[in-house]
């Protein structure tokens, strides 16, 4: 590692992470087929064509293929109706080649999504997104836990090792990132604040944080002033800066550039919590498949 006299934040690799969880589902996948003959499959459904979620489901599909695992995916028009989305939902719970099913969201306002999320079978959700598994996780049971949240968790222990007593603060409450989150650090013994649109003094609550979470979707809202030096800022928004003909812009919900010098860690956008949401995909998939098959699951890939 380069030491700087003047103090820059350590850059958390996501992508080098994520390779070495794609190497270790790789292994196991490996191990599945060679002792029992079984191949994971990972079913993607995707609604209408929402530009970014074709390229997520894209990279999903490649990466899903590149660890030897089956992908299928079902492209539905925007327009499909709530009943033909749930009748697959049904024909993927009962195909025996699919231990994973993923619905991307959010879908079109005419389907309800908690109705189709809770159609998918509490065991092939990979997302962990079910009722049963958000209630399993927050009990503290085994459950397929939602993969950005588990993706940091995952950064975050292998950075600090145990993270008991830990202030943790997170920017953001939706049931994909920041709810999911706040259970995974409590469970890591962490005392845990959870901030939203409509609470106070935002930046007094974030200048507390060891851990500090971002999931809000606004571009670099949470600034150097919000940052105690030293924290570990873990950087979920993905938010495009459209620009006339040129690609978008991607940019975290942090303000990276102002931010670094203050943190003790930080992981970047794109390259941070990205890959490795897709690489614990991966990682629920196969043990989903282990579970199915009542096989020991492997090691380290879990909360
Ligand atoms: N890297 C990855 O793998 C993933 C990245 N993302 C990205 O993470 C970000 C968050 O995603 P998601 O959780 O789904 O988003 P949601 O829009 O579902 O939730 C955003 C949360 O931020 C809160 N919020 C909004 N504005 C403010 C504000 N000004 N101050 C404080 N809190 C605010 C909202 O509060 P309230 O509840 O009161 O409305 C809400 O709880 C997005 O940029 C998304 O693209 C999402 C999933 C995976
Ligand atoms: N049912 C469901 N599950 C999800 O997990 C889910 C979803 N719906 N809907 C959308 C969000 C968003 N999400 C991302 C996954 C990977 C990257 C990712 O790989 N990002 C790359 C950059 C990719 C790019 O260039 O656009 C990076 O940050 O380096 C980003 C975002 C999963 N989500
Ligand atoms: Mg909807």
């Amino acid at each position: 590692m380069m030491t700087h006299l003047n103090k820059t934040a350590k850059i958390i690799d996501g992508k080098v992470f994520a390779a070495s969880i794609r190497q270790q589902v790789s292994d196991h996948v490996k191990l599945l087929n060679s002792e029992h003959q079984i191949i994971p499959g990972l079913a993607v459904v995707l609604v209408g064509g929402d530009p970014a979620s074709q390229v997520y489901v894209r990279n999903k599909a490649k990466q899903t293929r590149e660890v030897g695992m089956r992908s299928f995916e079902h492209k539905l028009d925007e327009s499909v109706s709530e009943s033909t989305l749930l009748d697959l939902i049904v024909k993927l719970n009962q195909d025996p080649e699919v231990h994973g099913i993923l619905v991307q969201l959010p879908l079109p306002d005419h389907i309800d999504s908690a109705k189709v999320i809770d159609m998918i079978a509490v065991e092939k959700d990979v997302d962990g997104f079910h009722v049963v598994n958000v209630g399993r996780l927050a009990s503290g049971l085994d459950a397929l836990t939602p993969c950005t949240p588990l993706g940091c968790l995952l950064m975050l222990k292998d950075l600090h090792g145990d993270l008991s007593g830990k202030e943790a603060v997170i920017v953001g409450r939706s049931n994909i990132v920041g709810k999911p989150m706040a259970q995974l650090l409590l469970r890591n013994h962490c005392s845990v604040t959870v901030v939203h649109s409509r609470s106070q003094n935002i930046k007094e609550i974030c200048q507390r944080a060891d851990i500090l979470v971002a999931a809000v979707g606004r571009a670099e809202m949470v600034k150097a002033d919000w940052v105690k030096a030293g924290a570990t800022v873990i950087d979920v928004g993905i938010n495009r800066i459209e620009n006339n003909n040129v690609k978008p812009r991607l940019v975290g919900d942090v303000d990276f550039a102002s931010v670094q010098p203050i943190a003790g860690a930080i992981t970047p956008v794109p390259g941070g919590v990205g890959p490795m949401t897709i690489a614990c995909l991966l990682a629920n998939t196969v043990t989903a498949c282990c579970r199915i098959h009542d096989l020991a699951a492997p090691d380290g890939l879990g909360a």
